[in-house]
């Protein structure tokens, strides 16, 4: 029999793998035929059956493989139909089926699969699949990032004036919420760096800044099922996380700021024009 007890997640990290991979062929078949496009909380904030099927292909092939109870799951159309959103110190999936949405609905080429696992709300490993592009990234803590098995390392470059910086526009279209995105977007462009840029998933940005394309990504507004993989791949290929506000990265706090290095990080955290977005878990205030 196999000894897993030095080695409790490498079972799981395995089998992450696979079901990605499954998740992400899914998601290539679907976007060959029609996709009908529904909305959830706004008119810009898109779901497709395909969302919510592959979310029920992974979670059920992940309570198949570990047992209904003994693992717990965050994933986002789950939580878009009421599921909570609370990270407990329980072995817990985090899972975005399908992550750039709209891209997928445009067949604009940046789709990904995004799996992460947390024990003691710690993140053990971290897969994302991007499958129109058959890139499987992936990262355990402690033993380096991988693109299709290959490692990967971020950049090593340290002038803002040398780099490319990543970030979304988000789903809200309010001017002033609008304004102050671009507002940063355009301090960030001024410093001057050499680009700005924005693939549409908030995963597949984070395995750019790990591969090293990219020096950095920052958003306001995503949710843990966008980064939880990507920051386990981030951090093992050389990277670090932040807050927006320079602060320790929050997983639930829907902010963050990953980059190559720290001097990078502090050099955009300057610019960012902090604003507030509820918490993941929080209860929604009533109208
Ligand atoms: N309210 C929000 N604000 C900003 N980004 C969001 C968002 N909701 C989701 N995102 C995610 O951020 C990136 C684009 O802004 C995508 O990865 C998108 O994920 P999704 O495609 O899974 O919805
Ligand atoms: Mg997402």
């Amino acid at each position: 029999m196999e000894n897993h007890s030095e080695d409790p997640w490498q079972r799981a990290y395995d089998f992450a793998v696979e079901v990605a991979r499954k998740a992400g062929e899914e998601i290539r078949k679907a976007g060959e035929s029609e996709i009908k496009v529904m909305t959830k909380s706004c008119i810009v904030d898109l779901v497709t059956k395909t969302d919510e099927r592959v979310e029920k292909i992974i979670i059920g092939s992940l309570k198949e493989k570990f047992g209904e109870g003994t693992h717990c799951f965050i994933g986002e159309e789950s939580v878009a139909k009421g599921e909570p959103c609370i990270l407990t110190d329980k072995p817990t999936w985090i899972i975005d089926p399908v992550d750039g949405t709209t891209n997928f609905v445009h067949r604009f080429p940046f789709v990904a699969v995004s799996i992460a696992f947390a024990v003691n709300k710690q993140l053990e490993f971290g897969v994302v699949y991007s499958c129109l592009e058959d890139k499987m990234y992936k990262a355990r803590r402690g033993r380096g990032a991988f693109c299709n098995d290959e490692p990967i390392q971020v950049s090593d470059v340290k002038d803002i004036h040398k780099s490319i910086i990543m970030s979304e526009y988000g789903i809200d279209r309010s001017p002033d919420k609008v304004n102050k995105i671009f507002t940063t977007m355009q301090k960030i462009l001024c410093i001057p760096v050499h680009g700005l840029r924005g693939s549409g998933t908030a995963a597949t940005n984070m395995c750019l800044v790990a591969t090293g394309a990219v020096e950095a990504f920052f958003e306001i507004g995503i949710h843990c099922w966008d980064i939880a993989a990507g920051a386990v791949i981030v951090q093992e290929a050389g990277g670090i996380l932040l807050d927006v506000d320079g602060g320790p990265f929050d997983l639930m706090s829907r902010r963050m700021v990953c980059a190559n290095n720290y001097i990078i990080a502090k050099r955009i955290i300057k610019e960012i024009d902090v604003f507030t977005a509820r918490r993941d878990g929080a209860p929604i205030p009533k109208q």
